[in-house]
């Protein structure tokens, strides 16, 4: 395969094309910032995407790694999940060899975003493919004068063969929102998470990496700077209710996030906060 970043055309979205000699690949979409593949050498697909995603450069696309910025979920005025998913970004720089190849992206403050959130920031978004490791990296930059509050995640839609029969390590002891019970603060009592029903948590204060277990591939997921960990399946009644998923969608994927989602950061003037999160394909 040739190594190297290439600007492609993703079903009329705008993107860029990943790949190492190894023969790993990711596609990330300029509209969002979003990655929306990742293939690690000799292996199948890691990331979701629903096939039924709206990829017309306006909404949300259903899949992938959104980026929720500057309001994770419904946490506050602004639209779902902030308005940095459906924003086009910016290349600024590219580099590769045969072994890896490296993007950043950028999103800074405009008139449309100063309309919604009246802030000046620079999100620098590093999305690096290595070995069978996909990383991505968050820097946000206070570039006003004045401190600003955010919430924000990395919304990574993994790809699973039988959601059923993956098994999520590495949660245990840890407590959790139930987002399906009025936020309901609980504790994690399972050595691992099953998903067998509609799941939306937040875990906080996960410091130790995951380990998604499916019966013949595991995927080791790490994550620094951000506090919480997203657990997301919206199971069958929600998943037929979502006009861009297919009725038997989620049972193709398992939202895993790196979040900073239940306290908010408090960001001074001229500072950076830095997130980020690796996954290693086992
Ligand atoms: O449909 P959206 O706006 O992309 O959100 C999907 C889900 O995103 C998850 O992060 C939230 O915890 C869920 O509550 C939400 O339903």
């Amino acid at each position: 395969m040739k190594a190297g970043i290439e600007h492609i055309d993703f079903h009329g979205l705008p993107a860029l094309s990943l790949s190492t000699r190894a023969g790993a690949r990711a596609v990330v979409s300029l509209f969002g910032g979003q990655v929306l593949s990742w293939t690690p050498p000799g292996g199948g697909e890691r990331i979701y995407l629903s096939p039924t995603a709206v990829l017309d450069g306006h909404t949300p696309i259903r899949g992938g790694i959104p980026v929720c910025f500057p309001q994770f979920a419904a946490q506050g005025a602004l639209p779902r999940h902030g308005f940095a998913r459906n924003a086009i970004w910016q290349v600024e720089t590219e580099r590769s060899d045969d072994d890896f190849a490296l993007v950043t992206l950028g999103l800074r403050d405009d008139v449309a975003s100063r309309a919604l959130w009246p802030h000046a920031f620079h999100v620098e978004l590093g999305i690096l493919v290595e070995d069978s490791r996909l990383d991505i990296e968050i820097e946000i930059e206070n570039t006003g004068d004045a401190a600003f509050e955010f919430t924000a995640a990395l919304h990574t839609y993994l790809a699973v063969r039988e959601v059923e029969e993956s098994r999520l390590e590495g949660l245990h002891g840890h407590m959790f929102h139930d987002m399906n019970a009025d936020g309901q603060v609980m504790r994690e009592s399972g050595d691992v998470v099953l998903v067998e029903g509609e799941v939306d948590r937040i875990y906080r204060d996960v410091k130790r990496p995951l380990l998604l277990r499916e019966y013949d591939r595991s995927l080791g997921i790490n994550t620094e700077g951000f506090p919480d960990v997203v657990v997301w399946n919206p199971w069958e009644e929600r998943s037929a209710a979502l006009p861009d998923m297919p009725n038997d969608g989620f049972r193709r994927m398992l939202c895993v996030e790196a979040a900073a989602a239940v306290v908010p950061v408090t960001l001074p003037a001229g500072k950076i906060w830095l997130g980020r999160q690796t996954m290693v394909a086992l």
